[in-house]
């Protein structure tokens, strides 16, 4: 099991590429499925979650071309092979998940197990599901699978969410591409990811208006074809970035950054004494701490555009260092504090009422052998410990690698002193 070895307290200084943004191409690599005409993907992350998404779809009978380390990715659904998505495969990743509205809507029918809680919280789908019955599909949960059937396709529908939830939305977007008639959804998410799934899917012929806004209308076509898109910059790893170098310290710059979709980040780390220019025109996002102490700042997780959930590990880990005290709220997750024990044996002072954490800063953090619970705390962990004094330990990454692209070696060209190893856990 890979490890990685860090030593801190030394500044960052250099320039980082954002890659291609996970949350995104897993929702675009599943549109595939709705076009029998081939789609090429650039921009695309290699991550163990968009190569495990490909195994998925190759299951399905998806021809994939995705050399090692390309960042250039064919999917060809030209002919499905199969319309069942089995457990082990769905339990491993949640986004796998959203096959099913597009399969209903390319074949009429799909078996695809339920993903399941996870580390984070119980995570259920019965929006999902709500929002393709309303499309008139059949849908019956046996033995831990939903079986779906629309025979005669799915129709438009009005779905007004109860709660806004990214993946519903994304999902019933997808489906709704080739579905009969208008669907209208109502308190949709507003992610940048689903603005961009949407760009993508109008590209493949969809007719998808609103999306990025909370009313999402989408006037379903016979047939979507074929294209070439170029998967959106990662709004996390850009951010995540941002605050290593804000904890660490020194002068980084971020470059193919999307800095439209960090207003809430940049506005906090600004609030914390970070000096933050953002070029929108440029794509450029540059951090500089040099000396200045860091503000204790509270903070709320909210749908976009509030504070991402994704970055308030990150946030966490940084605020372990400021002069104050600062409450930080949890309101998407209702188990994502994971990483707070962990910060606490870098020496942290963290302390976790329900949904709310109160940080107090600490002058200085000291290295610790520390295990990475899920793909965020993970990463927070490693913020902590570039600005920890000593050698920090950070095990179980295949937490990490689900979602970080190359990250030792972005990381280790602004002079960070990381590295991976295998073998026994420390
Ligand atoms: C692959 C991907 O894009 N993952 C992101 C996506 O997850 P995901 O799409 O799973 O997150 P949702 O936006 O759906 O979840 C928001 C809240 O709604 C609840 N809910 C969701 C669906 C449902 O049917 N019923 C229900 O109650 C969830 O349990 C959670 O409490 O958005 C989250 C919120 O920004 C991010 O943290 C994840 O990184
Ligand atoms: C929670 C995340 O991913 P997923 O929804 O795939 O679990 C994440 O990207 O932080």
């Amino acid at each position: 099991m890979d490890r990685l070895h860090i030593i801190g307290g030394s500044p960052l200084s250099g320039r980082i590429p954002v890659s291609g943004a996970k949350n995104s191409a897993l929702k675009l690599m599943v549109a595939c499925l709705l076009t029998d005409q081939p789609i090429e993907f650039t921009n695309m992350p290699n991550l163990a979650d968009t190569r495990f998404l490909a195994q998925l779809l190759e299951t399905l009978g998806v021809e994939v071309y995705w050399p090692r380390g390309s960042s250039t990715c064919h999917l060809n659904a030209a002919e499905l092979k199969s319309t069942i998505a089995p457990y082990e495969q769905v339990r491993k990743m949640r986004a796998s998940f959203n096959v099913l509205g597009p399969l209903v809507a390319r074949s009429g029918h799909a078996t695809v197990s339920l993903p399941g809680g996870c580390a984070i919280g119980a995570r259920p789908v019965d929006l999902h599901l709500q929002a393709l019955e309303a499309m008139g599909a059949d849908l019956r949960v046996e033995q831990g699978y939903v079986k779906a059937a629309a025979i005669h396709g799915l129709k438009g529908a009005h779905i007004n969410f109860s709660t806004v939830s990214v993946g519903a939305t994304e999902h019933t977007m997808l489906a709704a591409t080739l579905a009969k008639g208008e669907t209208i959804l109502e308190n949709a998410a507003r992610e940048p990811e689903i603005e961009d799934l949407a760009h993508c899917l109008n590209q493949m012929g969809a007719q998808i208006t609103g999306a990025g806004t909370p009313i999402i209308r989408i006037k379903g076509v016979e047939a979507l074809k074929g294209t070439t898109y170029s998967v959106m910059p990662d709004r996390i790893e850009a951010g995540t970035f941002a605050m290593a170098a804000a904890a660490a310290g020194g002068d980084v710059t971020l470059d193919g950054a999307p800095v439209a979709a960090l207003g809430a980040m940049i506005a906090k780390l600004r609030e914390a004494g970070v000096t933050v220019d953002a070029d929108e025109a440029a794509s450029t996002i540059r951090i500089r701490r040099n000396g200045t102490p860091l503000k204790a700042v509270s903070l709320s997780t909210q749908p976009h555009p509030g504070f991402p959930t994704d970055l308030q590990a990150q946030f966490m880990a940084l605020m372990t260092l400021a002069s104050g005290t600062s409450i930080i709220r949890e309101t998407i997750f209702e188990n994502r504090f994971m990483h707070a024990p962990e910060l606490a044996r870098l020496g942290a002072d963290i302390t976790v009422r329900g949904q709310e954490a109160v940080v107090k800063g600490v002058a200085q953090l000291t290295a610790a052998p520390v295990m990475a619970t899920d793909l965020r705390a993970s990463v927070s962990l490693v913020i902590a410990g570039l600005a920890a004094q000593g050698e920090t330990v950070v095990n179980r990454i295949y937490h990490l690698d689900r979602g970080f692209e190359r990250l030792e070696e972005k990381l280790g060209a602004c002079g960070a002193r990381i590295e991976r190893r295998s073998g026994e856990e420390e």
